[in-house]
């Protein structure tokens, strides 16, 4: 479902290749982690994959579509069966986590009860449904981390990309959100995690795909 043919990433002119001739293929409902060192080219590749990059080289084709000959008009539709988690959440501090949740839900144009009822049902099961009126700085950074994998999850999506998402949470926060990434691989979406957290991989063991210096070095199952 995810494939890319000699992709090359420069950002700048005369700067070395965020990502060098990469060629990858991730079948639907895969489980994969992105490894590698800062700066080798993990949340460029993520980048690429919800068009907030374009490559200067090379075909990604996601779902059969080549994401790297849509116009940007076309990038919203792309996005919809998308879900985006990163690092530092991105959540919209002045609404509440039900409003942050129903977000794409109304960009969608669903209808009210709709949301409503699939808000709710996907809070509960990050464990949040209790605190839907608060606010993100009311929440701890678990629980923060939690409303931002809601609102991933929530559009149902068919591939869901994660940025170092458990970057500054303890280990046992760690744990829980892995949980949810197995939870939604189970329902069916594919998940690429970009991930330091060696001790994260050897807990629950899935496909590897490592990058150094925008190569790829290393691909394989534990
Ligand atoms: N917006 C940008 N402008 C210029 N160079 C960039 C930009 N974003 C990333 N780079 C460069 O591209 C290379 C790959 O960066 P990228 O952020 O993809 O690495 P990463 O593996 O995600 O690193 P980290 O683990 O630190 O997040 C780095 O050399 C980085 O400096």
């Amino acid at each position: 479902m995810i494939q890319l043919y000699n992709v090359c990433k420069s950002y700048q002119k005369d700067s070395s290749a965020a990502l060098h001739n990469l060629n990858l293929k991730i079948p639907k409902g895969d489980f994969v982690y992105i490894t590698g060192p800062s700066g080798a080219g993990k949340s460029t590749l993520l980048k690429l994959l919800y068009c907030a990059e374009k490559p200067n080289r090379g075909q990604i084709l996601v779902n059969g579509q080549n994401i790297t000959r849509i116009g940007t008009g076309h990038i919203p539709l792309l996005r919809r069966r998308t879900g985006i988690v990163f690092q530092d959440f991105k959540l919209l501090e002045n609404r509440t986590l039900f409003e942050n949740v129903a977000f794409p839900l109304e960009v969608q144009g669903k209808k009210r009860y709709e949301i409503s009822n699939k808000v709710y049902q996907t809070l509960k099961h990050v464990g949040l449904h209790g605190k839907l009126h608060k606010y993100p700085l009311q929440l701890s950074g678990g629980e923060q981390q939690r409303v931002a994998i809601a609102r991933a999850l929530v559009i149902d999506p068919l591939i869901l990309l994660a940025d170092e998402p458990t970057g500054n949470l303890d280990f046992e926060v760690t744990l829980g959100i892995v949980d949810l990434f197995k939870g939604a691989n189970a329902r069916g979406t594919t998940v690429l995690l970009a991930t330091h957290n060696r001790e994260m991989i050897r807990r629950f063991p899935r496909r590897v795909i490592a990058l150094e210096n925008g190569q790829l070095v290393d691909d394989y199952t534990p």
